[in-house]
């Protein structure tokens, strides 16, 4: 690293000193913490930013937000070239720079890695990092030092694109890399235009009922309510109304509303009530990567119904499943040359109701398991030429590949106009541009699952029969050392401490269609509890004395 080069940095990093006795670690979804700790990590998120684009000769995208969490907390995580998370194999670094105790180690830690990964600092190359922050107060001073970090490298450039989704952040850093526009607008047009093609290829008078195009969504008091709001002024045939926007005297970020919220506690989010009984609901988190749906069944009822990320997942799979069922007519397929099997592939975590799992492989759909964390159902998904990947919390995406996509642009032009086959293969094509690519999009996937109720002609109270999910219930334990609980087996069983697997095994073998597992939280220091059975009564011992046994092993 050349004189200079060390002395900005040196300089700029006195700015951030790190906050003493506080441990951070690059988990589920990048670095959170408590908001007035975190701008020595987010300033050196920036440094790490702007080397990764060095590295790899492209846009890195840097957001900062803490999600469904606190107000108070905040966050920042990487948008690795292509849109997707940053490589794990960087995530070592990413911890060894935010707990670097001085400037000193903090240089030497970037000279070392920079040696070693051939990163060419003050050379020929040159970077950009595109950065974003959801609506927290505290996103306004992280984001100056985020830019900071960027900025101390020589020949880096920071492009604040203010408040945005996290998912639209990926989105822009994908297709800059691919060498498309990408303002907001061009992200609201792609949707708005691909929704409406899909409205188009809808087969008319199929539906036996009217279909009722009143929807209300939960914004969270976040950033998605806003940019709904804007969205839907492009989408004429929905009816859509956002409530909990964030707007002054509206409610608090993620306070008894969101995704998160509605998800964990089945109970109807604030700023709804008995006038909406009967409506179709959904709810999306604090930036706008989650979406769930919900149903208020009647006036007197406490609890929603609810319709997860496995529900919209199972909704998806079937409409994507029926339009390779249309296109898949044997005789005229196979003939030339670029014909090939389609792969379908359904990616899920321990998290996912087993009652969803059941139903997707009767379908006769591959269904996978992967660790929780997008990043792992996102890697997992991109094996496919269609991969559909939901985490129960309404986190995901449908993916398509690159090959998929050119079979299908030739195929389109192949087949005779306006034939049905055509007209799968086209809603196909819509359903890859409507969709986020880079990474679930609650705004996005809210379009998509709008136009294919529509398409199926169900109402929600439909949607959410197709299956009875099995009861469950998630438990949080604070324990001393969460890391201390080590698993495998995509996170269902326990390595250590040794004996808890034992000890959870006699436990769910007292129930029918019992199951149970663990797993330290990559996002609070808590250990999660998740367990099924089939009654609520049931799964409630269930989850309790497996929580107790946490406590016993960990203290
Ligand atoms: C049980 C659960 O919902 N876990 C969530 C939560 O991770 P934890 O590692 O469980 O804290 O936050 C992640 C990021 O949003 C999300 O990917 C994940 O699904
Ligand atoms: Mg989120």
């Amino acid at each position: 690293m050349e004189d200079r080069q060390r002395a900005i940095l040196i300089k700029s990093a006195s700015l951030f000193p790190p906050p003493l006795g506080v441990k951070f670690s690059y988990g589920t979804a990048g670095f959170r913490a408590e908001s007035s700790i975190l701008s020595s990590t987010v300033f050196r998120s920036g440094i790490l930013a702007a080397m990764r684009s060095l590295k790899t000769g492209s846009l890195i995208g840097l957001m900062i937000t803490a999600s469904h969490n606190h107000v108070s907390d905040n966050g920042v995580k990487i948008a690795d070239f292509h849109g997707g998370m940053m490589t794990q194999d960087w995530e070592p670094f990413a911890n060894d720079l935010a707990n670097a105790s001085n400037s000193k180690d903090l240089i030497e830690l970037i000279a070392d890695f920079a040696k070693k990964e051939n990163i060419p600092f003050g050379g020929s190359q040159s970077g950009e990092v595109l950065l974003g922050r959801d609506t927290r107060p505290s996103g306004e001073a992280l984001m100056e030092a985020a830019k900071q970090g960027v900025r101390s490298v020589i020949d880096v450039v920071a492009t604040d694109m203010g408040i945005l989704t996290t998912p639209q952040l990926h989105w822009m850093v994908q297709n800059r890399n691919r060498g498309l526009r990408v303002t907001e607008f061009d992200y609201f047009s792609q949707i708005s235009n691909s929704f409406r093609n899909l409205m188009e290829l809808i087969p008319r008078g199929t539906s036996p009922e009217p279909f009722d195009a009143k929807l209300l969504v939960d914004g969270a008091n976040g950033v998605g309510g806003e940019k709904l709001e804007g969205l839907k002024k492009l989408l004429k045939d929905l009816d859509i109304h956002v409530r909990n926007t964030g707007k002054e005297g509206e409610g608090n970020l993620n306070e008894r509303v969101g995704a998160d919220y509605v998800q964990k506690e089945r109970v109807v989010p604030l700023g709804f009530g008995p006038n909406d009984v009967g409506l179709r609901c959904a709810s999306l988190d604090g930036d706008a990567d989650r979406l769930v749906y919900f149903l208020f069944p009647s006036e007197g009822s406490k609890s929603i119904d609810l319709i997860d990320g496995d529900k919209i997942l199972s909704l998806l799979a079937l409409f994507i499943n029926e339009q390779l069922r249309i296109l898949d007519n044997k005789e005229k397929m196979g003939t030339s040359e670029y014909d090939y099997p389609v792969k379908l592939g359904i990616v899920q975590t321990a998290y996912a109701n087993g009652a969803s799992t059941d139903y997707l492989k009767e379908l006769g759909m591959e269904v996978v398991f992967t660790p929780t964390g997008v990043k792992y159902l996102h890697e997992k998904a991109a094996e496919y030429d269609i991969g559909i990947y939901f985490e129960a919390n309404g986190h995901g995406t449908i993916l398509f590949s690159e090959k998929f996509l050119k079979w299908l642009e030739a195929k389109i032009q192949d087949l005779a106009a306006g034939s049905e086959m055509q007209k799968a293969a086209q809603r196909l094509l819509a359903a890859s541009n409507l969709i986020n690519q880079a990474t679930g999009d609650s705004l996005s996937g809210l379009i998509l699952v709008e136009v294919v109720l529509r398409y199926m002609g169900w109402s929600i109270q439909r949607w959410k029969s197709l299956y009875q999910d099995l009861p469950s219930r998630q438990v949080k334990v604070k324990v001393v050392d969460r890391t201390a609980v080590v698993t495998t087996n995509a996170e269902t069983s326990v390595l250590r401490p040794l004996g808890l697997q034992e000890a959870i095994n006699l436990e769910v073998a007292k129930y029918s269609r019992g199951r149970a597992f663990v797993r330290p939280s990559g996002t609070e220091d808590v250990v999660r509890v998740y367990a099924e059975a089939s009654t609520q009564q049931e799964v409630d011992a269930l989850a309790q004395t497996v929580a107790e046994h946490v406590g016993r092993f960990l203290g």
